[in-house]
């Protein structure tokens, strides 16, 4: 079977083993007659930070919402090559797009809070998965929270609208929600892009400690944020791959013109 073959591959990154836990393998995409990805063959290894960087409309954006099918919901789209997830390709006809996406969680670039409160936000996707007590919600409303660091300042007014918090609140909160599914990976496209510097270093931050736990796609415009913050590294533009790996490596080291010229202008010349 075509999932078969796809082994979890093993990548060296600062000299440990990591497992792939996403292989996107010889993928196009095409949107109408546009050709938007072009063949693109990466790897998300597990429990890291994989940043995709590229100029505007290089392809970011589609590359990320097709690893849990958001993509699918776009007029005229049409999807060749395979993603593998866990050595299993999901984009067979039979794959449970439900499921995938409680598995792989995504933030987008602005806060995207429901119109109810702070704890039915939090709430939002677990509640359609599980009965729960309202002990249990409570205690994931506020497990979730503090690991996004806003318990403190909200614990005080679980029932107040989201929509009252500050953008960077309401980012984080964005965050609590998809978190509190239980994913495995959690895409996040531009998810700072909004907010100011103070709060985009909380997300940050966040995201180092969360890899522990999770595998982490980060879309940014930023280099110095991945800078920062990535383990691996893809860099795309017009929709093709042009070079990927460890992320210290490929910023202090890149091996092809496209990307220097990138890194150091952020323009790229393709
Ligand atoms: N729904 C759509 N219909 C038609 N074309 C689209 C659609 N979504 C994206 N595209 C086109 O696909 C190309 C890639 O867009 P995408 O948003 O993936 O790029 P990006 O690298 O994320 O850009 P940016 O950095 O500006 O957000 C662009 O030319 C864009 O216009």
């Amino acid at each position: 079977m075509m999932e078969q073959h796809i082994l979890k591959s093993k990548l060296s990154v600062v000299g440990k083993t990591t497992e792939d836990i996403i292989k996107l393998e010889g993928l196009h995409i095409w949107i109408k007659e546009n050709h938007i990805l072009d063949a693109i063959d990466v790897n998300i290894p597990k429990n890291k930070i994989t940043c995709i960087i590229g100029p505007s409309g290089s392809g970011k954006s589609t590359l990320i919402r097709s690893i849990n099918r958001i993509n699918d919901d776009v007029d005229g789209i049409t999807t060749q090559g395979n993603i593998n997830f866990n050595g299993s390709s999901i984009l067979t006809s039979d794959t449970d797009i439900a499921s995938l996406r409680t598995q792989i969680g995504m933030v987008f670039q602005k806060p995207c809070v429901f119109p109810k409160s702070i704890k039915e936000n939090v709430l939002f996707g677990i509640r359609h998965l599980k009965k729960l007590s309202k002990i249990e919600k409570l205690q994931i409303v506020e497990e979730n929270l503090k690991t996004v660091s806003l318990w403190k300042e909200v614990s005080h007014r679980l029932n107040d609208k989201a929509i009252s918090l500050s953008i960077g609140q309401q980012q984080r909160l964005c965050i609590a929600r998809t978190l509190a599914v239980k994913p495995e990976v959690i895409l996040l496209d531009e998810p700072t892009s909004s907010l100011d510097p103070l709060s985009t270093r909380a997300i940050e931050d966040m995201m180092v400690k969360l890899k522990e736990e999770y595998t982490i796609v980060f879309v940014t415009h930023n280099i110095q944020q991945a800078k920062r913050i990535a383990d691996h590294l893809i860099f795309i533009c017009d929709g093709k791959l042009i070079e990927q790996g460890n992320a210290s490596a490929l910023f202090s080291c890149p091996q092809n013109s496209q990307t220097k010229a990138y890194l150091k202008d952020q323009y790229c010349a393709c």
